[in-house]
């Protein structure tokens, strides 16, 4: 099984490319943007990737983003995170970025964007990967500064494929964002936030029915509500659930609590993704690798996950299907 996972083409539907970012490549552009690190060396970094919550993750996260300063910076980590997708055959991606951690330190939105975007490009050329970006609002921020990066991202409006919402849930609730969200729909773009991480369902409905969002980021909390679940079975609403992050940052205790099958055999359409990789110790593979030995998925489990993820993504019809054909090809 472990070989069929490996050789399944597969696509990630929620990766924050900040999360990407690997201690080697931390170390490499502090040196390279002569920024100081709070880190001795590559042990000491990963000694300190241990989680208790989100906001225990988020604080070394954004220290991490801070080494991010060119062009070159967000190109070189797109890159590599684009060469774990080659590994993990990964042959669709759609990656989160958080605008507002790099702005609030002086760094242009459009060194940002043009820089995942030329890694972005090579990526489809070389490798014939095909992605979309997706930008997240910070939610611990106030919506007038995720308006001020919604009028900033309307200049590469091309480039962007939907808004999501990201950062401290706990306390920061959807509705905060209902004025920035209708806003961006009305800019036609596709709506997404992370929802249900830790947070009870109402941030789930508020996200559903104020935010009027098509995918719900995490959501792994909707199984405390029979309603809930009933309605995302019936209208069939994405989850983009991130396994080995809801073990790291203690969502559940130990992989063997994880509800995801429980999920998966009510008939939710649940897809496997990475969230923060380089954090979270694994890539997409290793997602479903830990899955499939603690929670014994089956073998038709683990396709209709794949095929989940390439039926709620934001291609077109004709390339969903060639992809999921592909799927076929290696069962
Ligand atoms: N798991 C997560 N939840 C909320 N915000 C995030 N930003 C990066 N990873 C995140
Ligand atoms: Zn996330």
């Amino acid at each position: 099984m472990i070989d069929l996972i490996k050789r399944l083409p597969k696509a990630e539907l929620h990766l924050h490319i900040e999360g990407s970012l690997e201690p080697e490549l931390m170390f490499k552009l502090a040196k390279r943007n002569n920024i100081q690190i709070p880190y001795k060396n590559i042990e000491d970094v990963r000694n300190a990737y241990n989680f208790s919550n989100l906001q225990s993750f988020l604080d070394i996260y954004y220290a991490g983003a801070n080494v991010l300063i060119t062009k070159q910076d967000f190109c070189d980590l797109t890159h590599e995170y684009i060469l774990k997708c080659v590994e993990n055959n990964i042959i669709h991606t759609e990656i989160f970025f958080d605008p507002q951690s790099h702005t609030s330190r002086g760094i242009s939105f459009e060194t940002v964007i043009t820089g995942i975007k030329e890694a972005l490009a090579d990526a489809k050329e070389k490798y014939g990967i095909t992605s979309c970006i997706i930008m997240c609002f910070l939610r611990h921020l106030s919506q007038e500064d995720a308006f001020k990066t919604l009028n900033q991202a309307l200049s590469f409006k091309s480039d962007i494929t939907a808004v999501g919402l990201d950062s401290s849930e706990l306390g920061n609730p959807p509705k905060k964002f209902e004025e920035v969200f209708k806003k961006a729909k009305e800019q036609g773009f596709k709506l997404v936030a992370h929802a249900g991480e830790e947070a009870d369902v109402s941030y789930i409905y508020e996200a559903l029915d104020v935010l009027e969002i098509q995918r719900i980021d995490h959501g792994v909390q909707s199984i405390k509500s029979d309603e809930l679940m009933k309605r995302l079975k019936k209208e069939q609403i994405p989850l983009t659930v991130c396994p080995n992050s809801n073990i790291e940052l203690k969502v559940f205790e130990n992989y063997k609590e994880h509800n995801i099958k429980k999920l998966l055999d009510y008939g939710l359409n649940v897809t496997v993704n990475s969230d923060d990789p380089a954090y979270f110790k694994g890539y997409l593979n290793q997602n479903f690798i830990n899955l499939y030995e603690n929670l014994e998925l089956s073998k038709e489990d683990i396709i209709t996950l794949v095929k989940n993820s390439f039926n709620s993504s934001f291609i077109d019809e004709k390339l969903k299907k060639e992809y999921i054909s592909k799927v076929d090809k290696v069962i």
